[in-house]
């Protein structure tokens, strides 16, 4: 270890053939690190406002049309150094390097993590098991223009020749919650078709998704990477039953069911014709997928233009992931900021607050893409942890927020790190609507940072009148404490583009987090126990007979729920 400007460096390790596999509690990074907390946490964010009047300079970031404010976080200059020498103690540039160049990081999985190749629009070569992917991704691209463009133009027709007016999207997880996102995020582009998304297997969903639409205009995306997901089965052949009992017949079924998959066969043996199947392959995961074919119903919703400009913001982001030194690399910032609260200040969530209620769906979307990657309690050595891995991730879009749970945030126990995301300018300028929204914006990091101090809530009350007996009565509910930490991300515009980078920004956050916290991010073991579970109990439900083989709990709801149903 040596200093050099400043700054500390270590002598590089060595990475593993595919992903370095490092402890990071045990680096000397670490070690400096949870000594600096100690002289952190004393410290209140207002005092490092009032003696740096370059701090907004010093810890923000802009990248095209984003600017990632990150001054009113618990850190200074040595906080961010030592999170930077962390990140290079964890080979963090060459776990980039083996994921961008296709090495099978994804190990337990046996497939390389790829979903960066999706959107490289600069089409250099990217090899998975030593065959270039981009002519297949760019088939696949050019599939999913040519049919969205012919079912927006009407060029596209039903079995009575009627042109489609309805695309209903049937798939759940990856395969649901990033079109939602995307092409509610994005509803100021979208095209005349109307887009309804069933993912639940509760007939619910797919019974009221039904109930308005006509089969003859309708066509159902079939999205599923796996295409044996029970939910999504069992949805899409009621969706088939429904269709057929509207008049249509077997032949009519290519007309109004395309798959978006990598399994082919299952594809066929549903009965689509493989023509009409969208691919996309086992290195992109199902979280990861809304730049794949998974995202046919993007390129419905908004046009394949719109949805090409989403593929370049992303690439944009994933160009400055790679190459950005990690003291401006946004995702690297996001990600040690993020490791900083969960590992040293025990944070335990981290919310996602959206002032644009359009992105009212997109701390859903990363509730699967971050807690599903990095949920994990077992090491890449196989060994379990000693230490917090991912966050659970929250929120929702301001200024609802405000008046739901803002109040823990404000005053609660917890600390709880915040992302507040904003626009510039918004799609519908109405009046002073934005301007307001905008207030509370700026108002809220503001007072999560200062808080209000018993002087200022005794001198407040004083000015209205209050005695002192109430005065003291009242004063310790209203103090706030303040140096609560957040992150401002101000858009100008949310477009195209700017939500691909955003969305990959994130991504590449939690790609980070998972390698430092030497856990596998691309794997998802933890959705299998449930899954295997229910597929015993389903056969018993489908009997009048009282059951024994569970446990007294489980035993006693299933056969309450058989006497009641
Ligand atoms: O796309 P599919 O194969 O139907 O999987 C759907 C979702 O199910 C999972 O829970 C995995 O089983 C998510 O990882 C995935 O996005």
């Amino acid at each position: 270890m040596f200093v050099l400007n400043k700054q500390l460096y270590f002598y590089k390790q060595k990475p593993s053939i595919m992903l370095p596999k490092i402890d990071f509690t045990a680096t000397s990074s670490y070690k400096y690190l949870t000594d600096h907390y100690i002289d952190i946490v004393s410290k209140h964010l207002k005092g490092f406002f009032d003696t740096d009047s370059e701090r907004f300079e010093k810890f923000s970031v802009r990248f095209e049309d984003i600017l990632v404010d990150y001054s009113k976080n618990r850190i200074d200059e040595q906080t961010v150094a030592l999170l930077i020498q962390l990140a290079k103690e964890c080979s963090v540039k060459d776990a980039i390097e083996a994921m961008f160049n296709g090495e099978k990081i994804n190990v337990t999985e046996g497939r390389e993590v790829l979903h960066t190749a999706l959107r490289n629009r600069s089409n250099t070569p990217v090899y998975a098991g030593g065959k270039d992917v981009m002519p297949e991704v760019n088939a696949v691209l050019q599939q999913m223009k040519t049919f969205s463009d012919a079912v927006i133009s009407g060029e596209w027709k039903g079995y009575t020749g009627k042109a489609i007016t309805d695309v209903v999207n049937i798939g759940i997880g990856g395969s649901d919650l990033g079109p939602v996102m995307v092409t509610e995020a994005l509803k100021a582009y979208k095209t005349h078709l109307n887009l309804h998304f069933v993912s639940n297997v509760d007939g619910t969903h797919i019974a009221e998704a039904l109930k308005n639409i006509d089969p003859e205009t309708t066509l159902f995306l079939i999205a599923s990477k796996t295409f044996t997901t029970q939910e999504t089965m069992a949805n899409a052949h009621s969706a088939r039953d429904w269709f057929l009992a509207g008049g249509a017949v077997d032949a009519d079924v290519a007309k109004h069911f395309v798959a978006l998959s990598t399994n082919a066969d299952a594809v066929s043996k549903f009965g689509i014709d493989t023509k009409n199947m969208f691919e996309f392959w086992d290195w992109v995961g199902g979280r990861y997928s809304l730049c794949s074919a998974i995202g046919l119903s993007i390129a419905l919703g908004i046009g394949f233009d719109k949805f090409e400009e989403l593929l370049d913001g992303a690439h944009a982001m994933d160009l400055h992931f790679r190459t950005a030194e990690f003291e401006e690399n946004i995702p690297v910032i996001l990600a040690l900021l993020g490791i900083w609260y969960n590992n040293f200040f025990e944070s335990e969530t981290h919310c996602i607050l959206p002032y644009d209620q359009y992105l009212h769906r997109f701390a859903a979307y990363f509730q699967q893409g971050d807690m599903e990657s990095n949920g994990k309690h077992v090491d890449r050595n196989g060994n379990i942890v000693d230490y917090s891995t991912g966050p659970i991730i929250w929120g929702e879009p301001g200024t609802n927020g405000q008046h739901a749970f803002y109040q823990l945030i404000h005053q609660g126990t917890k600390l709880i790190p915040c992302d507040f995301i904003a626009p510039a300018q918004s799609h519908n300028p109405l009046g002073e609507h934005h301007t307001l929204l905008l207030s509370n914006f700026f108002a809220q990091t503001e007072a999560l940072m200062n808080g209000k101090t018993k002087e200022e809530v005794v001198a407040e009350l004083k000015a209205q009148g209050k005695s002192e007996e109430e005065i003291e009565t009242i004063a310790p509910f209203k103090v706030f404490d303040g140096n609560r930490p957040t992150n401002s991300i101000l858009a100008k515009k949310i477009t195209p583009r700017v939500l691909g980078s955003l969305l990959a920004m994130y991504e590449h956050k939690i790609f980070v987090q998972g390698i430092i916290w030497n856990i596998y991010s691309f794997d998802q073991w933890g959705v299998e126990l449930g899954k295997q579970l229910a597929g015993k109990i389903l056969p018993e439900l489908r009997t009048a007979d009282e059951v024994k083989t569970h446990d007294s709990s489980t035993n006693g709801l299933i056969n309450q729920y058989k006497n009641w149903r």
